[in-house]
């Protein structure tokens, strides 16, 4: 279980020369259980992708803590394997100069296993992200932009871990693709029982995959809903963003 506990963040605001600082996340606390898909949705600068980071490890909160099974995710050992991520510039998340298999073998070289097991393993990654094994042989500029959103998948369970945090993951995607990304997603949380953290300004994929939405506002929560109770969302704010989000 993902628990964030009054997390705060501020940066650094202005010039080099500047002591002005931003509270990009103001005393954030959630919990996320196993096997749920929690999406986080909110207007652009509200702070998403900096608490994405936080959730990952990446960055540490000023004051907080986000505890993964109990332990802290700033300690490595603790999110290595069990939490990744899959971001929405996937063009620059894989290195350019890697095969698709070197890109999906990358994260699994913690774990102590021979390399023909993590040969064999990427070959069964590839096929339930829905990619033939030749794929393995190839580089990444060569393949669509959904093919490298599913090596991205494929990297990001090649450690089955137990969290993944997906920060605007679909929505680089043309929107058939979108689709299908979705129904893999979802299919992959079923087989390996994730918990998804989904940020995105995509209300109606959001609906689509999530169990519950957290409706967040200038670094805070404004509203936790469950997705059966979108449509009687409490706060007046959260009703105007999600009602600016529906495309349809
Ligand atoms: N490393 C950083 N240094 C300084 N300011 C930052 C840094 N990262 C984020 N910010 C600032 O924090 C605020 C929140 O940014 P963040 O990217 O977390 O928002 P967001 O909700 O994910 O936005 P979007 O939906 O547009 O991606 C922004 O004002 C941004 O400029």
């Amino acid at each position: 279980m993902l628990k964030v506990d009054n997390v705060l963040k501020n940066y650094k605001k202005g010039g080099l020369f500047s002591s002005e600082r931003q509270n990009v996340l103001k005393g954030v606390s959630f919990e996320c259980e196993n096997g749920e898909c929690l999406g986080i949705i909110g207007e652009s600068g509200s702070g998403k992708s900096t608490l994405g980071r936080l959730l990952l490890g990446i960055e540490k909160p000023d004051s907080g803590m986000v505890l993964f099974d109990g332990e802290n995710v700033v300690d490595r050992k603790v999110r290595l394997g069990s939490i990744s991520a899959v971001f929405q510039d996937y063009k620059s998340s894989i290195n350019p100069f890697y095969t698709v298999e070197d890109a999906i073998l990358e994260p699994m070289k913690i774990q102590n296993k021979s390399r023909k097991e993590n040969k064999d393993k990427v070959v069964n990654l590839l096929n339930q992200v829905g990619l033939p094994a030749s794929y393995r042989n190839k580089y990444p500029h060569v393949l669509s932009g959904g093919e490298v959103q599913r090596v991205c998948i494929a990297r990001a369970i090649s450690t089955e871990p137990k969290c993944i945090i997906l920060d605007e993951a679909i929505s680089s995607l043309d929107v058939s693709v979108q689709t299908q990304v979705l129904e893999l997603l979802k299919e992959l949380k079923r087989i390996y029982n994730m918990s998804y953290i989904f940020i995105t300004h995509d209300l109606q994929a959001a609906a689509y995959i999530c169990d519950r939405i957290i409706i967040f506002r200038d670094g805070q929560i404004e509203e936790i809903v469950g997705i059966e109770q979108l449509k009687d969302v409490q706060s007046v704010y959260a009703r105007k963003l999600l009602q600016s989000l529906i495309t349809f």
